[in-house]
């Protein structure tokens, strides 16, 4: 089998119902592609710590793991990895939301979602957003 890599996934949720996607930079892997903010879990490092941390760097926001709750998640097999990707819903940070690496940020409706190109793990995360939101 194939590397298994953990990712923590989150899908912030505003007061209008709108999720935060990213745009993968150009030079990244599936570049232009918009996703859930997160990343990989390091070793030793819990989930909810990688996505806390991800968040701080990525967005410049505080979340506190009680905000985190959990929805679904993604199993997907890539040709050099299965990815692994807890997806959790947040609805409350502090701090504003800023793009800190220079990404391309959009607060996208659910019904919206299928108009932004996503990696092809996070197509079957859809419906999970309609349904909760
Ligand atoms: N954060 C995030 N990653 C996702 C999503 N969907 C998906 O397939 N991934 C994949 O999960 C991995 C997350 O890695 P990362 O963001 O921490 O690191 P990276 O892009 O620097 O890694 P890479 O360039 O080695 O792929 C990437 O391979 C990314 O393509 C998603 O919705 N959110």
């Amino acid at each position: 089998m194939t590397k298994l890599v953990l990712v923590a996934a989150v899908a912030l949720i505003d007061p209008d119902g709108r999720i935060l996607l990213a745009r993968r930079p150009p030079g990244k892997s599936m570049e232009g592609l918009w996703e859930f903010p997160g990343g990989k879990v390091e070793p030793g490092e819990s989930p909810e710590a990688a996505l806390i941390r991800e968040l701080e760097e990525e967005l410049g926001i505080e979340v506190k793991s009680e905000c985190l709750a959990p929805l679904t998640f993604a199993s997907h097999v890539y040709p050099n990895f299965h990815l692994l990707m807890p997806l959790w819903v947040c609805r409350r940070w502090s701090g504003t939301v800023v793009a800190r690496e220079g990404q391309a940020l959009k607060w996208v409706r659910p019904r919206d979602l299928r108009d932004y190109p996503m990696p092809p793990a996070d197509e079957p995360l859809i419906p999970h957003l309609v349904d909760l939101i």
